[in-house]
């Protein structure tokens, strides 16, 4: 299972890093292991870069579950103020209560991302109580999982509302405190699917190639501003939280499902290291250059023998809770 090993590695490599005891041979070790040549170049520059989070006000969406409530309390752990805003009310208010059992400053907010009038009312309630947010990371989302034909019209609506259209919403709430600052940084949790497609994802791989690319068009647009605000997109493969159960990896050894654990301190170790786009395992950079530039026939062999074709057939999805 080298992928979970390099995964774990990394999250060991990455434990080391913050503890600032970088050995050459662990950074050797890190260099060996599946990262794409410009992941393994920037790494190198960034593992001496990591900023200190302490103090940051993250406003992070999709807190109630998953890996965005973990990487709310790891961030709470680092010193970051924390606001969650999900429409899952028990599962915020869980984060936000652990977080504050461990001496953390956190608020919840119950918000369906995809009501506009809702993300701007809950922003300014956020930012009397908070303070100006910092970090904005656009993490809640939704998968239907059923063939094109088969998925509801209402459920391909909300799914784009939820992955894409909500980015535009809580990015327009804070990004203008952080201009004015010239400090802040806006994370969307994009995915792989945005890049590459599986069936029974039509609307959910385009709605993350919307996300994806809202989060490139932005970064750009900051760039000819001359502006300080970090954008980056985190594109992991499927992760064990339960919205893809059923999700089926034929080559694990190429590419197997990620713990929440790794992607919650991948997610967080970006952030440190103003990442632009993440691949998780970064590995699929390659992957993804390959399926770009081979002949379409050729690609859709590769991506079949990867097992794309039956990755969905016994999809499952999250359990509705009570
Ligand atoms: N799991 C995977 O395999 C992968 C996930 N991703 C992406 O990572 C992100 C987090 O995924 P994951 O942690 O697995 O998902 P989870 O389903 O575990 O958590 C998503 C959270 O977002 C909440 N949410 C859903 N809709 C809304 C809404 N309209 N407004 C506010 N909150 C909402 C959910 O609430 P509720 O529980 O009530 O639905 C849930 O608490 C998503 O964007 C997902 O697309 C990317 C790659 C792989
Ligand atoms: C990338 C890639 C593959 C499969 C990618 C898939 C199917 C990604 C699915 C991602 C999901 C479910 C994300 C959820 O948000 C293969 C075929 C293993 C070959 C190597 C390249």
């Amino acid at each position: 299972m080298a992928n979970v090993e390099s995964e774990a590695l990394r999250g060991e490599v990455f434990r080391l890093r913050i503890d600032n005891e970088i050995k050459s041979t662990e950074l050797e070790v890190f260099k060996q292991k599946s990262f794409s040549r410009r992941e393994t170049c920037d790494d190198a520059r960034r593992i001496f870069t990591q900023r200190d989070l302490n103090g940051e006000i993250v406003c992070i969406t999709g807190a109630g579950n998953g890996i965005g409530a973990l990487i709310a309390k790891k961030l709470a752990d680092k010193g970051c103020v924390i606001v969650a805003l999900d429409v899952n009310i028990k599962g915020n208010d869980e984060t936000v209560e652990e977080i504050r059992k461990n001496g953390g400053e956190a608020y919840a907010f119950k918000c369906d991302v995809s009501d506009r009038a809702e993300v701007y009312e809950v922003a300014k309630k956020a930012a009397k109580l908070a303070g100006d947010v910092t970090i904005l990371i656009n993490n809640a989302g939704i998968v239907g999982g059923k063939s094109f034909l088969e998925a509801d019209d209402a459920m391909v609506q909300k799914t784009f509302e939820v992955n894409a259209i909500s980015h535009f919403w809580t990015t327009k709430a804070f990004l203008p405190k952080m201009v004015e600052k010239n400090h802040g940084h806006i994370v969307s949790i994009a995915s792989s699917a945005g890049y590459f497609a599986a069936p029974k994802m039509v609307d959910y791989c385009a709605s993350k190639a919307a996300a994806a690319h809202f989060a490139d068009s932005l970064s750009v647009e900051l760039y000819k501003a001359n502006s300080a605000v970090k954008v980056t997109w985190v594109c992991p493969y499927a992760i064990a939280t339960g919205m893809f159960e059923g999700f089926f990896a034929k080559r694990p050894w190429l590419v197997d499902i990620l713990t929440p654990e790794s992607v919650a301190e991948s997610v967080i170790y970006g952030i440190q290291t103003n990442a632009d786009r993440l691949f998780l395992p970064g590995s699929l950079n390659i992957s993804m250059i390959l399926n770009q530039i081979l002949p379409r026939k050729a690609g859709l062999t590769f991506l079949s023998w990867g097992g794309v074709l039956d990755a969905m057939n016994d999809f499952v999805g999250r359990k509705k809770k009570n």
